[in-house]
């Protein structure tokens, strides 16, 4: 008899895929899970492809997160780099490197967050296949696909043109204030991450913390601004100040942001990544689709890619992974 929760190390491989089949339907595609290869539709003749990797130290840490976290965190993420080409997300593939000592229901956990950020962020978009290997780093590895309706460009980060209005959709700084808070008050004297006590927060901090943990990305904003003459998009997940930068550095031009327009906390909302908002530049004619706010302006090319206030940015801005994660402290 098995455990009523064994570890996936107990279980073969067949057991734990079907743990996770029958938990992430059901198939939007021709070919779902469960064959050598997803078969999908391409409508519109084209494929938007992206993949994202979230690894246990750099990208998360057990303590903070649930197993539902995971999921949804992985599949929001992807969803919203497919969003921010104007696109409409089909599928998402899933890799799982595990630990063998990791718990069946976590798995299921996982799944079941993959399904939720699905069906709320991108309904019709399912997971269509993946890959379950073993490994002492947990990793959730998620490839997305999207569609892009056949009259529909791709929006990419290099259209800015001046005079262009700069825009965003959803929340600015919400996700980096939550991560800010886990450091802060949820590690122990070695700075190691423990349990977070969500009596101990107020009801801003918990929204702060949602959004770290389980953002929510506006995905469906992505093909609408597409469809109302979007010129430049993409994803803020670096910070918005790295993320404008390497917009206007693909298109040639400078991004000048209003920081009155970035709400109660503009420091957070310039430096703070993983909020995962769309930041769009529509020409200054269009009409922003619902759900964009202006904050900013497209200028010709100056000396800064960035300028804040009609001042170059100074500040230290956004998440470099290379830079910013130490392997020492995990
Ligand atoms: N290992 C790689 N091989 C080939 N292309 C890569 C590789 N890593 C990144 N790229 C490409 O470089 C570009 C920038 O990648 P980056 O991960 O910074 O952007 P992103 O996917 O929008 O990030 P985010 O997931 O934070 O929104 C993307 O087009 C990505 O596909
Ligand atoms: C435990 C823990 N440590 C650090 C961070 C910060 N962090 C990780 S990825 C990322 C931005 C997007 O990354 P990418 O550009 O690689 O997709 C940021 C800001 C975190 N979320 N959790
Ligand atoms: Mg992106």
């Amino acid at each position: 008899m098995s455990a009523p929760d064994p570890t996936v190390g107990e279980l073969s491989e067949g057991r734990i895929l079907a743990g996770i089949l029958a938990r992430v339907g059901p198939s939007h595609a021709a070919v779902g899970p469960g064959d050598d290869a997803a078969v999908l539709a391409a409508p519109g003749g084209r494929v938007v492809a992206t993949v994202d990797t979230l690894v246990h130290g750099p990208d998360f840490r057990l303590a903070w997160s649930s197993a539902f976290d995971l999921g949804w965190k992985a599949a929001a993420v992807n969803l919203a780099d497919v969003a921010a080409m104007g696109a409409r997300p089909t599928a998402l593939l899933v890799a799982l490197a595990m630990p063998d000592d990791t718990r069946m229901s976590f798995v299921e956990g996982i799944a079941d967050g993959l399904r939720a950020a699905c069906d709320a962020l991108a309904p019709g978009c399912a997971v269509e296949g993946g890959d379950l290997t073993v490994s002492d780093t947990l990793t959730l590895a998620v490839t997305a696909l999207g569609a892009l309706d056949a009259d529909v460009s791709p929006v990419l980060r290099s259209g800015a043109r001046p005079g262009d209005v700069v825009a965003v959709a959803g929340a600015l700084g919400a996700a980096g204030r939550g991560l800010g808070l886990l450091f802060s008050r949820f590690t122990d004297a070695d700075g190691s991450p423990v349990a977070v006590d969500h009596s101990a927060l107020s009801a801003a901090e918990r929204v702060d913390l949602a959004a770290q943990l389980r953002p929510e990305p506006p995905v469906a904003l992505g093909a609408d601004a597409g469809r109302h003459g979007a010129t430049a998009m993409m994803d803020v997940s670096d910070g918005l100040v790295l993320d404008a930068t390497r917009l206007a550095d693909a298109s040639g031009v400078s991004v000048a942001l209003t920081s009155a327009s970035l709400g109660a906390d503009p420091a957070s909302a310039l430096t703070g990544g993983e909020d995962h908002a769309l930041l769009a530049t529509f020409g200054a004619a269009e009409s922003l689709p619902a759900g964009f706010r202006v904050i900013g302006e497209v200028r010709a090319r100056g000396e800064a890619s960035v300028l804040v206030d009609d001042r170059p940015f100074t500040g230290r801005g956004g998440w470099d992974p290379y830079r910013d994660w130490d392997a020492g402290t995990g």
